[in-house]
């Protein structure tokens, strides 16, 4: 086994299959520009968050291939010529990176990353920044859903021991936190994030006592002004709530508050009133009440629909492992090549008019109407391009182009910011907090028709006339190529 933490061979083996051909063939130094962009929503979702940027940036900064690396290859079937393993001992990331803010509202199809740089490192990378930004923006996607329906109740995420391992525990605690969730019960990505961590206990904790009002008084002795305490281990009606009523008397003789119950099976709606009226006729009435148990947005919907009185929400398994749609399906797609001294577009087909790339470096401008403040669209454009603002703006629909409309008086907001340049770093990270607030900011951008959970209105994602017309024209001429070479 490997011992060191090199991420360099965090990739599919093809990216280096590629690499190592376009390094016999002379041409692994091209440049090359890609896309790193979704193609459709999850969950039914009308938008997602942008996250996994922080992450990706610590990668590119640090990517080597370390001797353990190396040495791995060497051994590999393929025998990679030792010129060619000299030459990625001394690899570093150079290339220029523009992206998106993490905690920005994104949608379908627009470049969430813009990559420039030589062929060779663009393809190592592709594979890791799938990785990171596929799993993050999902993750901070669902836990979007989750924050909409809960209003101001307290989200709190307890997914680690459901995750699909290590990394997808952290840095999804993460992305839960940035996109609204309160809290995690991951002490390690409190630690390494500054994520606020909460919890209860298990139930474990009241079967190691004799009785569960041993068990209650023991735990309040220990946390007297922090005590939730599980009361369904045995009967929650019967037992739990009265045991923990008594407690909190107990405790409210010595000066204390019991801070709260959870629930954590049953009839969460009918337990949870039952609770608040006991717990209020014992003038316990800033106990609060904890919730889990399988959650995800559709139970808390359904829950708040029904009048459950629940302030807080442990949210687990369904959130940290994205249940309902467990991949993004991000791609990376090569859209310019680099010949003769200019940048030429580039284009993939498909019968499937969502799967055929917009050819081309580009730039997301957000139209935000003066008027009331809110996004009209966003419209992706030739780099170098910019939207006069000053003038009427006619945006179409790239598929239904008949569906248009005017707008005026706006102001545009360009979405990619530089954060890379020649392998250097140029954007200065914000705090977790910021980015937490930041993306709080975003959502009132955006009218209520977008965000809605079920059947949201499709958000505009266009392209700008020439765009629109450079990807029919590229179209038209690999067709008319594909012909000629049958002889047709
Ligand atoms: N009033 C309610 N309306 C809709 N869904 C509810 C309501 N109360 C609980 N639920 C959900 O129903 C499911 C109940 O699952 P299930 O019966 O398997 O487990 P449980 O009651 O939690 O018991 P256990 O954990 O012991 O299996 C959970 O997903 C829970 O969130
Ligand atoms: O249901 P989730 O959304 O995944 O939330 C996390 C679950 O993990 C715990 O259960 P577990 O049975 O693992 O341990 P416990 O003894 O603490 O209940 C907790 O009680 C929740 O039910
Ligand atoms: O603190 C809790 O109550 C907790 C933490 C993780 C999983 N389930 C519950």
């Amino acid at each position: 086994m490997q011992t060191d933490q090199g991420w360099a061979l965090h990739t599919d083996k093809y990216q280096i299959t590629m690499m190592y051909a376009h390094w016999k063939n002379g041409s692994h130094l091209r440049r090359k520009a890609f896309d790193l962009y979704f193609r459709k929503l999850p969950f039914g979702n009308g938008f997602a968050v942008f996250a996994g940027l922080e992450r990706a940036i610590q990668y590119l900064e640090t990517l080597r291939f370390t001797e353990e690396d190396i040495q791995y290859l060497a051994d590999q079937p393929e025998r990679y010529d030792p010129a060619f393993l000299e030459m990625l001992r001394k690899f570093r990331f150079t290339g220029d990176v523009y992206g998106m803010k993490e905690g920005t509202i994104v949608f379908p199809q627009e470049p969430l990353l813009r990559l420039e740089g030589t062929v060779m490192e663009l393809q190592l990378i592709e594979t890791a920044l799938l990785n990171f930004i596929g799993y993050q923006t999902l993750i901070a996607t669902k836990a979007a859903r989750m924050r909409m329906v809960a209003e101001e109740d307290v989200l709190l995420e307890f997914g680690t021991r459901r995750a699909q391992e290590t990394d997808a525990a952290l840095w999804g605690a993460r992305a839960t936190y940035l996109a609204g969730f309160d809290a995690t019960s991951n002490l390690k990505a409190g630690a390494m994030f500054g994520i606020p961590t909460r919890g209860t206990h298990s139930h474990s904790w009241v079967q190691d006592f004799d009785s569960e009002l041993e068990a209650f008084r023991a735990y309040a002795r220990a946390f007297p002004d922090q005590t939730v305490l599980l009361v369904d281990t045995y009967d929650t009606l019967k037992s739990g709530i009265p045991h923990a009523i008594q407690v909190g008397l107990e405790l409210k003789q010595q000066g204390h508050q019991l801070a709260g119950i959870r629930l954590d099976s049953g009839d969460l709606a009918y337990l949870s009133k039952e609770a608040r009226k006991m717990l209020d006729d014992a003038g316990l009435t800033h106990t609060q009440i904890v919730a889990s148990s399988d959650l995800d947005e559709d139970t808390l919907l359904n829950l708040r629909s029904q009048g459950a009185r629940i302030n807080a929400w442990g949210i687990g398994t369904r959130l940290i492992t994205a249940y309902d749609q467990p991949a993004l399906g991000a791609v990376y797609k090569l859209v310019a090549r680099y010949k003769d001294g200019e940048w030429v577009p580039s284009i993939k087909i498909s019968s499937n008019p969502e799967k055929v790339t917009t050819p081309g470096r580009k730039t997301v401008y957000r139209i935000i109407d003066r008027k009331n403040g809110k996004a009209r669209g966003d419209l992706i454009m030739p780099l170098g391009q910019t939207v006069n603002e000053n003038q009427p703006l006619t945006l179409f629909h790239p598929v239904h182009t008949y569906r248009k409309k005017k707008i005026r008086h706006f102001r545009t907001i360009n979405l990619l910011q530089p954060i890379f340049q020649g392998g250097k770093r140029v954007y200065d990270l914000p705090s977790l907090e910021e980015i937490r607030t930041y993306h709080h900011n975003q959502r009132s951008l955006f009218w209520e028709e977008y965000m809605r959970l079920l059947n949201p209105e499709e958000y505009p994602v266009d392209l700008s006339p020439d765009l629109w017309q450079t990807k029919q024209d590229l179209i038209q001429t690999i067709y008319h190529q594909v012909r000629e070479e049958n002889g047709k």
